[in-house]
Parts: structure tokens; C-alpha cells; sequence
């Protein structure tokens, strides 16, 4: 039996116009996908995402997804987890040169499903590396990224940056545009998330601004802005003491360009009432910026506030379901005790 956990991730800037090319700085937290592997004689797969609905659900299938089962989970839902873990599965049974393997699969997970903390690829990094560990292959953070990546890319018909998956694999503050990924320096930067209960579909949503980009010209030099302030926000990251709790100044500059990738964020349709909402709160109580992060249309807000003020307010907005203290998880992928 072989366990391997991987980080969810906010985005301090960047997500929607890292698929476009820009970059983007997700930076990773401490909330984990954990996947218990146990490879199986007979080549079928057995998964048990006991989170995957407040009620849970086993499914067994055979290596078709046309194997449905007949378990009380909305349908596109159960679709979405099938293909997401079959996705991985296949990813290591070819890095391990098993392409018959079978395995018990194990899912557990305390990052919420669809709400822009990267629950997907969490999920599939630490799938991948579980499973190929469970054969016997033992693959490098960012080989499990480059397969992360390609499992992501497919799910999500070709809807996906490397940006989740690097992230979630490596760990810490990375910085993606286009195949250049790469790990940065960042200081201890006080993230609080805002939940509103909700979830975004992420291939839509990315649907939604690439058809905007096409039709507007001021859509596509929307984008390329939020690569501008991206790009701005990095270089108040490289000249920052990553040892050292970062300043009011430095918190002040990037809550500055958070605001503003917010309302481009916005702009380009993927915000909703709550999270705008969430938004607001947190910057009525004093954060030095605030966000959603991921691909939107509801989930989670990121803000930055070293003080209790934004989680507290956030607990008295009524668009928000939960309001956490979210670390940056310098480990990415790693293995865990079964
Ligand atoms: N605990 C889990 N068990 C099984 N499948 C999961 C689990 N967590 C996530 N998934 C899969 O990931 C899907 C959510 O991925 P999606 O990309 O839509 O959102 P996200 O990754 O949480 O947010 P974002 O991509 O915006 O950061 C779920 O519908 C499910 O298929
Ligand atoms: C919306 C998006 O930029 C981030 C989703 O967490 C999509 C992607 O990068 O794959
Ligand atoms: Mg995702």
C-alpha cells in the first residue's frame, strides 16, 4: 500500500491568462489530496472518493468509462472524478511500462471540490505518484508534473495550463508561462481564504474567456494586462527576503495588484455575486488585497491580512460558507505513511 499527498494552491496572480501564455504565481497551501494506492491482480480499478459528495461513493470499473455505476452523485460530478483518476492511472501505468496494472484507489482529500484551491490537480499529482510508486517507479516531482499536466490537459479538453500541476507538485510559490516552469522565492505571505460553499466549472469558465478574446480586442489586451501586473508582482516577490515576514509595503503593493487582477478577473466574466462579495468584505476589514482565485464563477477568495481581521469579517458575510488561514506548503508532492 503506498500513500503520496499533494498541496492545493491560491494564485497570487495570473490564472485565466497563463492559459493565453502570461505568466502566473500560484503559490501552494497547506490543504492535501491524499491517494492510498494498492495495485490490484485482476487490472480493474477501484476507487473510493469518500469526499466526493457529503454522502460519499465506492465505484468500481473495469478501465471503460462506459462501466457505469449506480451510485447517488450528480452525474457530471462522478463523470469529472472518473476521468480525472482514470487520467492518472494511465499516466503511470505508462511511466511504469505496466499498462495492464489494476489498483484499489483511495481518495481523500481536505481541499474543496471545484472552488479554485486546485483540488483537481491535486488529486491527479499525488494519483500519479502513489500509483507509479505502488509498481515500483519511483518519478521526480517534476516528472509527476509533466504527467499531471497531461492528465489535466485531456480531462479538461485541452482547457489547461501547467500552472496547478507544477504547483501542486513542487510546492511552494512557482512561477508558469507557457512550458518555462520554474520555482520562486517568495516571502511567508498571510493568505486568508474566503469559501462560499459554491464551485466553478473550470473548462467553461476558461471556455467563457477564450471566446471573449476572440470576439474583443480589448478582451485579448485584457489579458495581457493581467500578464503586466503579473510580471510586476514578481519583481516585488524577487526583491523581497523570502526568510523575512514580508512588510507592510511589500503586503500593500501586492494587495494593490491583487485588486486590480480582480477586476480584470471581473471584467473577463468570471466573478460572481458571492465572490465579489467575499472580495469586499475582506477589503472593508482592513486586507491589503483581495481576489478570487482559480478559475472562478464561485468557490474561493484569497486576500492578505497578517492580522484576524478579514477571517473574522469573513465569518459574519453571508456569501461566505468558511473562512480559513491558508499556510504556503513549501513540500509538494510527498509520500505518507499509509
Ligand atoms: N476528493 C476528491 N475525490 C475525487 N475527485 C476529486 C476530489 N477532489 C477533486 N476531484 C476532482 O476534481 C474536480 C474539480 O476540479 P476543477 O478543476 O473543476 O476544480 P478545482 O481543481 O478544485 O479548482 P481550480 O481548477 O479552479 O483551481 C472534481 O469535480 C473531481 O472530478
Ligand atoms: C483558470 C486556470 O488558469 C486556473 C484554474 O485553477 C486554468 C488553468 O490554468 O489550467
Ligand atoms: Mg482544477
Amino acid at each position: 500500500m503506498t500513500t503520496s499527498s499533494a498541496p492545493g494552491k491560491v494564485y497570487l496572480f495570473g490564472e485565466h491568462a497563463v492559459v493565453y501564455g502570461e505568466p502566473a504565481v500560484p503559490c501552494a497551501v497547506e490543504r492535501r489530496a491524499r491517494v492510498t494506492v494498492e495495485p490490484r491482480e485482476d487490472g480493474r480499478v477501484r476507487v473510493d472518493a469518500a469526499d466526493l459528495s457529503l454522502d460519499g461513493f465506492t465505484v468500481t470499473w473495469g478501465g471503460s468509462i462506459d462501466d457505469r455505476p449506480d451510485v447517488d452523485v450528480p452525474a457530471p460530478l462522478l463523470e469529472a472524478a472518473m476521468e480525472y483518476i482514470e487520467a492518472a492511472v494511465d499516466q503511470a501505468r505508462e511511466a511504469a511500462e505496466a499498462p495492464d496494472a489494476g489498483f484499489d484507489i483511495t481518495v481523500q482529500s481536505d481541499i474543496p471540490l471545484g472552488a479554485g484551491l486546485g483540488s483537481s490537480a491535486a488529486v491527479v499529482v499525488a494519483g500519479i505518484d502513489a500509483a507509479t510508486r505502488a509498481l515500483g517507479t519511483e518519478l521526480d516531482p517534476e516528472e509527476v508534473a509533466r504527467r499531471a499536466y497531461e492528465a489535466e490537459f485531456e480531462v479538461q479538453d485541452g482547457q489547461a495550463s501547467r500552472a496547478d500541476t507544477f504547483c501542486s507538485a513542487m510546492g511552494g510559490a512557482v512561477r508558469v508561462e507557457g512550458d518555462d516552469t520554474r520555482t520562486i522565492d517568495a516571502p511567508p505571505l498571510p493568505f486568508v481564504v474566503g469559501y462560499d460553499g459554491g464551485a466553478g466549472d473550470t473548462g467553461q469558465l476558461v471556455a467563457g474567456v477564450r471566446a471573449l478574446r476572440e470576439e474583443h480586442e480589448f478582451a485579448a489586451d485584457t489579458v495581457e494586462t493581467v500578464g503586466d501586473l503579473t510580471r510586476e508582482g514578481e519583481r516585488l516577490l524577487a526583491a523581497a527576503d523570502p526568510n523575512e515576514e514580508p512588510s507592510e509595503d511589500l503586503l500593500d503593493d501586492l494587495g494593490e495588484l491583487m485588486n486590480f487582477n480582480h477586476g480584470l478577473l471581473e471584467a473577463l466574466g468570471v466573478s460572481s455575486g458571492s465572490l465579489d462579495a467575499m472580495v469586499w468584505a475582506a477589503r472593508e476589514a482592513g486586507a491589503h488585497g483581495a481576489k478570487l482565485t482559480g478559475a472562478g464563477g464561485g468557490g474561493c477568495t484569497v486576500a492578505l491580512d497578517p492580522t484576524d481581521e478579514t477571517e473574522f469579517a469573513l465569518g459574519y458575510t453571508a456569501e461566505c460558507e468558511q473562512a480559513f488561514r491558508a499556510e504556503l506548503a513549501t513540500e509538494g508532492v510527498r509520500v505518507e505513511e499509509p
